[in-house]
């Protein structure tokens, strides 16, 4: 098209790099008021042989704009389209967004395990009420009015008569009213102390267990404690130190191989070599006779330990505040 109009367009369209300035260019050259249609239009003044030789060139002129036009859409087209999937690019190869499924909170987590322990054991679970009476709470576990575990620094009171459990023994006082031997359950539980500092909160959980029949002796209370102890801790030492409960008579500590040193001695077990998971003894027989048990009956044993305590330990945690903290980076590791 060496026609110096066809020309003119063609350096125009070259410049041409929306679909707008596309619009206009053809508004321009073959719209209503176009250049094109505007020489068509004034092709009758014309003579004739020119009028047709000026309408064939027109014409072709005409042809040739629109199809420039239609390909340069398709040009723009194509160019929105590689820009789109340029910026719209999706790297399949990418790995996924990480989402978190929810988890249980170490403390439960272990309860749970614990509770399982004991059930494969044929222990039931009991529950009881968290503001207690004293007279469940203390006395009727053999613990004095004048006995410092009463004191107002360990203990919540709510009223002269009614305190925040301090362990999760009046569950178990309760059960011995209700119900005749055997026994042989566990009391799971929130239990409340007036003590906080990194190894103590002021609420904290608590396992504790009952066995009664009317031969159950100490080696019974070795065999199911040890049992459970090597199906928590794994195959660790086990050992029994004399203690006192005013509950149990004779009491005992127990303690477990450290499991942060292997029992050479460290910070943890303060050099012992030794952990003390677990307090446990043969009931006192004061407590059968405030269950108005027949004296002399029943033998029974008894222990307890603080979850929070068994969960450091398990987790290598040294700040049970963490527990209670509620940082989505310290929970979600569990
Ligand atoms: C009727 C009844 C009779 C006896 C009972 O004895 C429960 C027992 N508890 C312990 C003991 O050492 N407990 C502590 C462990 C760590 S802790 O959480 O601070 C409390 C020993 S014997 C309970 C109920």
């Amino acid at each position: 098209m060496q026609d110096p109009l066809a020309q003119a367009f063609i350096k125009e369209i070259s410049e041409i790099n929306s679909f707008t300035e596309l619009v206009n260019l053809k508004a321009k050259y073959i719209g209503k008021k176009g250049i094109i249609t505007e020489r068509i239009k004034s092709l009758g003044k014309l003579p004739a042989e020119e009028r047709k030789a000026q309408g064939k060139i027109l014409n072709e002129i005409k042809n040739f704009i629109e199809e420039t036009i239609k390909n340069k859409e398709q040009e723009l087209k194509q160019k929105e389209i590689s820009e789109a999937l340029k910026k719209e690019l999706i790297d399949i190869t990418l790995r996924g967004k990480d989402f978190y499924f929810g988890g249980s909170h170490p403390v439960n987590k272990t309860l749970l395990e614990i509770v399982d322990i004991f059930r494969e054991l044929g222990f039931t679970v009991e529950e009881g009420p968290e503001v207690e009476l004293d007279y469940y709470n203390f006395e009727a576990l053999n613990i004095p009015k004048d006995h410092p575990a009463r004191d107002m620094q360990d203990t919540f009171y709510v009223s002269d008569e009614v305190v925040l459990r301090t362990h999760t023994s009046p569950v178990q006082v309760r059960v011995m009213e209700r119900k005749k031997p055997p026994l042989r359950f566990i009391s799971p539980g929130k239990v409340y102390r007036r003590d906080s500092d990194v190894t103590h909160t002021p609420m904290f959980h608590q396992v504790e267990g009952l066995m009664v029949d009317e031969d159950v002796s100490f080696s019974h209370l070795k065999g199911v404690l040890v049992y459970f102890l090597k199906r928590l801790f794994g195959d660790i030492p086990v050992r029994f130190r004399p203690s006192f409960f005013p509950f149990t008579e004779p009491s005992t500590e127990i303690d477990i191989g450290c499991i942060i040193c292997g029992g050479v001695g460290c910070r943890v077990c303060k050099g012992t070599g030794w952990l003390e998971v677990l307090g446990a003894g043969m009931v006192h027989p004061n407590v059968f006779k405030f269950a108005g048990y027949p004296e002399g009956k029943y033998t029974g044993f008894a222990f307890g330990m603080g979850v929070e305590r068994l969960t450091m330990l398990k987790y290598g945690i040294d700040d049970i505040r963490l527990f209670f903290e509620n940082d989505i980076r310290f929970l979600r590791q569990f």
